[in-house]
């Protein structure tokens, strides 16, 4: 059954991303921006939603792949009884409008390639007019226009509505194929040079991986997450996206199918982590920027996501036309959980913003300010019931995760305080609510017979998200309800040795028919907890095991199904790569950072 998530490579310019799979098709594109509708969506549906094939003529999927080391650079050989060929793919950084190259070259013997284009705007649903110019073809439908040209010329002609082409390559030859998109009203953007705009794209990527710190085990594991997380930040204005896809299934032909092109403040707070932890400051603080606008104005309106550039509408609705990744309906655009109560949100954003001072990032005069305001919004707001971090679309509960968070935020914002007499702030009021919230919580959220946490206040449901408890801080590591709750979780969400989130058996909490895989993250968080509980072996070897799951470019999605040995879910998704960035710093990085 081709294809599998896992079988998909990431491309990208830090504005859009693109998925290719081993038989050489781009078969997911957004154009201009990662939220925008995709021209080529045959990752939902079928080649008549649009894709883009090169491969040698008569082959199917690619006999090996690779990225040029720390680089978002694909290299796919295949190997053919004429000789070999490989189809270099990349975008290169964007100047005036997004490019992706397709660079041929012959390695060995003479190959016959075919190439085919079908671009379906709108998600799939729309055919462009395509004509042809000096050579080169424009295809326009509305706002869209895509404009195809190739060095040096290759004949392409148009039949069943898409554009082939069929030529040969020698060893040593290049045609190299660049398809530029730009809004149907304006002048054709300016052409670049295909074998240059790669050079540069090697160089850029490998000048940004050496300035990862890390320098111990699976290096090359972390220094991929580095770049996929890199690869997701809309680099404009620093939005982060919680993956490049939409409706990538969490259970294969389920309804657990959501769009993530956008910028959770939890994904995105806890990937300032990973890439302040892994030295990468100014993307970092290009994020906290991000923030800081998008949060802007009244506390009470803080929505739990955004758009790219702090939109704040992202209404939801399901592309009827698309059958789904193997069937997988249905495919929705826009995220409902946006108008959400997430509690947990405001500790992870003023636990984001004190790390980012901490770790030396220059001062917003408006950040203290606006962090005074989150919490004289969440002082009360505390005590309502909410969605939770895993946006269960049930009635809402006392989540015990979210509350905990909601003690993050009050004891930052005290800690804070005691820390700058110059600062602001109701020192007296925030202690007491930090005070009340710990002490609810250890009341209400604890099951003092198990000796462990709870999913939410009186539930005997467990959660995955409880295993953060030492590591914000709430309780150390030795206190006998964390070994508890770890010990716990364990037994109760343990999955083929990696974990679920919870249990989706409770239909109370969670409506959803189906269930879903384990979720990648919170594997990460157990090894990180065992590891800080001294259980540093079985820490290691779950982190080992982690590692060995992402596919053979080192990409993971947000789940994965250990029976089927397949990945689940958004693909690749930011949560999985911050997961295995944080896990490898907190395991060896005291040792080697360099
Ligand atoms: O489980 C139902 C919810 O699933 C999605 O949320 C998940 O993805 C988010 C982005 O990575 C993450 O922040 C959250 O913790 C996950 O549960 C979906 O986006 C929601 O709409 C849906 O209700």
């Amino acid at each position: 059954m081709y294809p599998h998530i896992e079988d998909y490579a990431l491309i990208g310019d830090e504005q859009t991303a693109g998925l290719v799979g081993r038989d050489g098709s781009v078969d997911w594109l957004c154009l201009p921006r990662f939220d925008s509708p995709a021209c080529f969506a045959r990752l939902l549906g079928g080649q008549e939603n649009g894709h883009w094939r090169i491969a040698p003529r008569g082959a199917r999927l690619c006999t090996r792949r690779a990225y040029r080391t720390d680089t978002l650079v694909l290299d796919s050989e295949w190997d053919t009884p004429e000789g070999t060929v490989r189809v270099t793919d990349f975008m290169p950084q964007r100047d005036q409008a997004p490019d992706l190259v397709r660079i041929v070259e012959g390695l060995d013997g003479r190959v016959i390639v075919r190439g085919e284009l079908r671009l379906r705007f709108d998600y799939g649903s729309i055919v462009p007019w395509v004509r042809r110019t000096n050579g080169h073809r424009v295809a326009v439908a509305g706002p869209d226009a895509v404009w195809l040209r190739s060095h040096p010329p290759v004949r392409t002609w148009g039949k069943d509505f898409a554009t082939h082409s069929e030529f040969t390559v020698d060893k040593g030859e290049k045609v190299a194929f660049v398809l530029t998109w730009y809004p149907s009203h304006q002048p054709r953007p300016d052409l670049i040079d295909p074998f240059e705009a790669l050079d540069a794209s090697v160089e850029d990527w490998r000048a940004w991986a050496a300035r990862c710190r890390y320098r111990g085990p699976h290096r090359d594991a972390v220094v991929r997450s580095l770049i996929t997380l890199k690869a997701l930040t809309y680099a404009p204005t620093g939005g982060i996206v919680a993956a490049p896809t939409t409706s990538l299934p969490e259970l294969m032909g389920g309804v657990r199918n959501w769009d993530y092109r956008y910028s959770w403040l939890r994904d995105s707070t806890l990937t300032l982590g990973a890439l302040l932890a892994a030295g990468y400051l100014e993307e970092a603080e290009s994020w906290r920027d991000w923030l800081l606008r998008a949060v802007a104005g009244d506390p009470a309106d803080l929505q739990i996501m955004y758009g790219l550039s702090g939109e704040r509408r992202l209404p939801e609705y399901e592309l009827s036309w698309l059958p789904g990744f193997h069937g997988s309906a249905p495919v929705r655009v826009g995220n409902e959980a946006v108008k959400q109560l997430q509690l947990d949100v405001y500790g992870e954003v003023i636990d984001s913003l004190t790390l980012a001072q901490r770790s030396g990032l220059p001062a917003k005069p408006h950040m203290w300010r606006v962090q005074c305001a989150l919490m004289e919004f969440l002082r009360t707001a505390w005590r309502q019931p909410d969605q939770g971090l895993w946006e269960v679309r049930g009635t809402p509960r006392h989540f015990v995760y979210s509350k905990v968070m909601a003690w993050v935020a009050a004891d930052r914002a005290v800690r804070a305080l005691e820390g700058n007499p110059r600062l602001e702030g109701d020192l007296k009021g925030w202690r007491a609510m930090r005070d009340e919230v710990h002490r609810e919580v250890c009341e209400r959220g604890y099951d003092a017979e198990r000796n462990t946490f709870t999913q939410y206040y009186g539930s005997r449901s467990l959660d995955a998200s409880l295993l953060l408890i030492p590591r914000v801080g709430f309780l150390p590591p030795d206190d006998h309800r964390v070994r508890g709750t770890i010990d716990a979780v364990c037994a109760d969400l343990a999955h083929h040795g990696f974990l679920r989130r919870y249990s989706t058996e409770d239909s109370e909490v969670d409506p959803l028919p189906g269930g879903e895989g384990a979720f990648i993250v919170c594997s990460f968080w157990l090894a990180q907890a065992l590891h800080q509980c001294g259980r540093i072996q079985e820490a290691r070897e779950l982190f080992e095991r982690l590692v060995g799951i992402s596919n053979d470019l080192g990409l993971l999605a947000e789940e994965y199904d250990p029976v089927n040995g397949r990945q689940l879910g958004n693909f690749p998704q930011a949560f999985s790569h911050l997961g295995l960035v944080g896990t490898a710093l907190a395991l060896y990085g005291d040792e080697t950072a360099g």
